[in-house]
């Protein structure tokens, strides 16, 4: 009888092999019972999925993603064959967390800030995944924007270890073989860019690698992918920068960008090798030159589980700022009452004033009414009738105005049309001047006014000019951060309206239900669980966002939309238990230590 019950119980048990020792809490598994018997608690059994490696002995140690420094148990050193290879005493996560931080916030600029970061993140990827997401106000605007835009400036010269993959025209009829050159079969996010228009600074041709090293950081840290099934990406068709094609320690081609057939002919051997090899991979461009970002976007869309960052997740991330900014007014407007300026006509501001126009028609209006509520600028002031229709993109076209010529300068355009909301998506710092901020306080109780563009330095006014322009009133979201600004003994917290708050949760719902694409509807459907993020004590604080500092529950909740509304359209192929939030969690990687096994059959 006894032993019926036993074989029961310790079916349900899960079994203690030897090589988990180490993992487990040094609770009781079990209690004995009068009888001669036992009772299990398999809820005390902390079982850690083993991580399998083919490395051996030092290979393990020099191996980032299952490196664990001075934290490997005795045992697991005798089994690894690495006893006596690492420092006799075991110190573990939280020590070797402490002694990060501490260098970290020794180090005497931003950049060698980054740069410690980088050499952890070579050495021990869950350390360094570790140490940001539990510092990750502090330490995402040095992993990714602004300093990674002065980290991309100088990357021949900052150059320390290889990190991706570089695909360039000189590899033209390779790329399908090359992919297998990648050590890990399970790809689940690749970021790829050009490098031709990096942040607000411009072609950085091969030196934009930083970038989508620096966005698969976020979608490890916020969205729980695997740093293994992350890769980044630099498909380098060479640069117009003069000054890099001259510069000896530059890295990449130094040819001048392809152009036409040439161009989309390399990137379409690149997206079909990709594919080839991780057919259920999602593929983010990320910073693509206006001139070519939207027509490889049209060319992928709905076919390939595919997005641009620029296009749809700023449009995405932007729309949900503005849900936030109406709810800080307190008034009973709705977005599609508001008079909106986009300044800016490039990927950005095009995707941004696309999204707004779909936010809207969401609200009630037809798409003409919704594009009628909205002003689009770009260098040569606001897009209107004076504008032939040639000389414009097929996206922008709906945006030209007939009713005005655009001979108004911004300031005497804000005059004329008083537009509660104000948005900068043109990489010129400064635009916002006084005048045009001191312009949209006049009209507004609470003007809405997010200077959008990276890095800080791009960025069209400050946290600081805004609030004081407005005599502490504006609305304020930056691409960016800007610290909190006080005046007259308030303090004015800013939000960061950055597509980081989007990518990761759309990469994680639509794999994690192996969505056929990204569809409109889904970045939708994670625009208002972004939205519906913020709590009311935030808004009231007059924040737009949540803080960074909820990033990682941000993107499961945008997941989570993104994937309910794959299903719902039934471009899903994988179908998650009716619990999605919980099964996100689940499935996220989380950076702990696990036990390393050899897997060398
Ligand atoms: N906050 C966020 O999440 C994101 C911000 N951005 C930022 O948006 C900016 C623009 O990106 P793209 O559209 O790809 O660049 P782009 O270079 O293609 O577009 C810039 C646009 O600004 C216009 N412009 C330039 N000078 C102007 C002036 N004086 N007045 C009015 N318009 C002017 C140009 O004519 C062009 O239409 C970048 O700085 C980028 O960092 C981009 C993506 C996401
Ligand atoms: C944030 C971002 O994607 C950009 O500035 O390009
Ligand atoms: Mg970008």
């Amino acid at each position: 009888m006894l032993s019926r019950a036993f074989s029961r119980i310790a079916r349900r048990a899960p079994a203690v092999r030897s090589w988990a020792a180490e993992p487990v809490t040094p609770r009781a598994l079990v209690t004995t019972s009068a009888d001669g018997g036992f009772v299990v608690h398999p809820e005390d059994y902390e079982f850690k999925q083993p991580q399998f490696t083919r490395r051996r002995g030092m290979g393990i140690v020099h191996d980032p993603i299952v490196n664990k420094g001075t934290a490997f148990s005795l045992p697991e050193r005798d089994r690894l064959h690495i006893r006596g290879m690492v420092p006799p005493r075991e110190l573990g996560m939280d020590v070797q967390t402490q002694k990060i931080i501490k260098g970290f916030r020794a180090c005497e600029t931003d950049v060698e800030k980054h740069l410690f970061l980088q050499g952890l993140q070579d050495r021990n990827e869950t350390l360094f995944y570790k140490a940001l997401l539990d510092n990750i106000e502090e330490m995402a605007p040095i992993v990714y924007t602004p300093v990674v835009g002065k980290v991309c400036q100088q990357f021949g010269h900052l150059f320390r270890r290889t990190r991706g993959m570089y695909f360039s025209s000189q590899d033209r009829g390779q790329m399908a073989s090359m992919v297998y050159n990648w050590p890990h079969d399970d790809v689940q996010v690749i970021v790829v860019t050009d490098g031709s228009r990096i942040l607000g600074l411009g072609d950085l041709g091969a030196n934009g690698m930083g970038i989508p090293v620096g966005k698969l950081s976020l979608y490890v840290a916020a969205g729980g992918v695997d740093p293994r099934r992350t890769l980044p990406v630099m498909l380098d068709c060479g640069t117009d920068n003069e000054e890099l094609r001259n510069d000896p320690t530059y890295l990449g081609m130094t040819h001048r960008r392809l152009k036409g057939d040439e161009y989309f002919s390399l990137v379409h051997e690149f997206v079909m090798s990709v594919f080839q090899r991780w057919p259920n991979a999602l593929l983010q461009f990320e910073d693509f030159s206006t001139a070519n970002a939207q027509a490889i976007l049209d060319a992928y869309k709905g076919i390939k589980l595919c997005f641009n960052d620029d296009i749809q997740g700023t449009g995405a991330v932007t729309l949900a700022g503005l849900l936030g900014a109406l709810r800080a007014q307190k008034s009973d407007q709705m977005l599609r009452d508001q008079k909106i300026f986009v300044v800016g006509a490039g990927s950005a501001g095009i995707g941004v004033a696309t999204s707004i126009c779909q936010g809207m028609q969401h609200q009630g209006l037809t798409e003409e009414e919704a594009n009628s509520r909205i002003w689009v600028f770009d260098d040569k002031g606001l897009i209107g009738s004076n504008r032939a229709e040639d000389s414009l993109s097929p996206q922008q076209r709906p945006f030209r105005r007939r009713d005005e010529e655009g001979d108004l300068s911004l300031k005497d355009a804000i005059a004329k049309h008083r537009p509660a909301i104000l948005l900068g998506l043109t990489g010129v710092s400064g635009l916002f001047t006084e005048p045009v901020v001191r312009e949209m306080a006049k009209h507004h109780a609470r003007p809405i006014i997010f200077p959008l563009s990276n890095p800080t330095s791009s960025a069209e006014c400050t946290a600081e000019q805004a609030y004081e322009w407005t005599e502490g009133r504006a609305i304020f979201a930056s691409g960016s951060p800007f610290d909190p600004v006080v005046m007259n003994g308030k303090t004015l917290r800013p939000s960061q309206c950055n597509n980081m708050f989007i990518f990761p949760g759309v990469g994680l719902g639509a794999t994690g239900v192996r969505s056929k694409a990204v569809t409109d509807e889904m970045l939708f459907a994670g625009v208002q669980a972004l939205a519906d993020s913020v709590t009311e004590e935030e808004i009231d604080a007059g924040m737009v966002f949540p803080p960074v500092s909820k990033i990682r529950n941000v993107a499961i909740a945008v997941a989570a939309a993104v994937a309910r509304s794959a299903m719902a359209h039934g471009i899903a192929r994988r179908m998650p238990p009716a619990n999605l939030e919980a099964f996100l969690d689940r499935t996220m990687w989380k950076p702990e230590y696990r036990p390393i096994i050899q897997n060398v059959y």
